[in-house]
């Protein structure tokens, strides 16, 4: 089966900085794949350059058999992206702004308000629906953030950090819409720092560091490479960050000085 999203020696500069340094990656339909690496290391560049939004990268990479410095619109109308801060048109309410993505994807206005009404109602906002949304708490605006990005049933769907500002149950919710979603044949590409939420859903884990792939595999793969117990664990040791304790004495001595 072809893959629907692969990346060949991709490879980013900011500048001069060399941010991503050769990533090699194919994920197969119906995969959830969890994406993740330190502050910084370069995981929202990835998704930027999947989704068509920084065309100037080295390497290949391909959505769906397309190639994102080409097909940009097909891939744009296949695809949902839910960005990492949440970057709404405040003023408008969310009736308004998901007839706008409604409008924006050509689809029956009809359909968009009924798809917009149930959708809020399952996220608990329909009582919000004409609200202003810069009256919004943080995860309210991820909750229309989600809905947009999934209104138009893309085939391929890219989140980068979803869970943020989600209450418990909001998150088991989003955590089995990806399940479900990745059951029905949808591919699932999505950044977390939520090491537990990662371990538990994702079908392979890549991590990245220092713009490269550090441990690509399923949960149980991984483990195999330290003997630790969590993600958690597993993830501070190969990106050489365990020495968490005593950073944290020498961060609570300082403050004390
Ligand atoms: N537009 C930009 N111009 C210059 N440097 C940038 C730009 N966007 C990102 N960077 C730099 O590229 C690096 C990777 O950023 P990116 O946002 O991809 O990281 P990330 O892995 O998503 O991090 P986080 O976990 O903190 O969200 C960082 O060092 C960042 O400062």
């Amino acid at each position: 089966m072809n893959p629907v999203i692969e990346l060949q020696q991709l490879e980013k500069y900011y500048g001069t900085t060399h941010i991503l340094k050769g990533i090699d990656l194919s994920v197969s339909a119906g995969q959830v794949i969890g994406y993740i690496g330190p502050n910084g290391a370069g995981k929202s560049t990835t998704i930027k350059i999947l989704i068509g939004l920084i065309p100037d990268f080295l390497g290949q990479a391909s959505v769906l058999g397309m190639d994102v410095r080409k097909d940009t619109l097909e891939i744009k109308r296949r695809i949902g992206y839910v960005p990492e801060l949440a970057s709404l048109y405040d003023s408008l309410t969310p009736l308004e702004y998901l007839q706008f993505i409604g409008k924006l994807h050509k689809l029956e206005p009809a359909m968009v308000e009924r798809r917009t009404m149930d959708l809020l109602r399952l996220f608990n906002l329909e009582g919000n629906a004409n609200d202003r949304m810069t009256t919004f708490s943080k995860g309210m605006r991820q909750k229309v953030l989600l809905i947009s990005g999934l209104f138009h049933n893309p085939d391929v769907v890219f989140l980068d950090e979803p869970l943020s500002g989600l209450d418990a149950n909001a998150v088991v919710l989003v955590k089995e819409i990806i399940r479900q979603l990745a059951d029905s044949g949808k591919t699932i590409f999505y950044s977390s720092h939520i090491m537990d939420v990662v371990e538990r859903i994702s079908d392979r884990i890549v991590i990245i560091n220092q713009g490269q792939v550090i441990a690509n595999g399923s949960f149980e793969e991984l483990k195999e490479l330290r003997a630790s117990g969590s993600l958690e664990q597993l993830f501070t040791q190969l990106t050489g960050n365990d020495e968490q304790v005593s950073i944290a004495g020498a961060f609570v001595q300082t403050i004390n000085q």
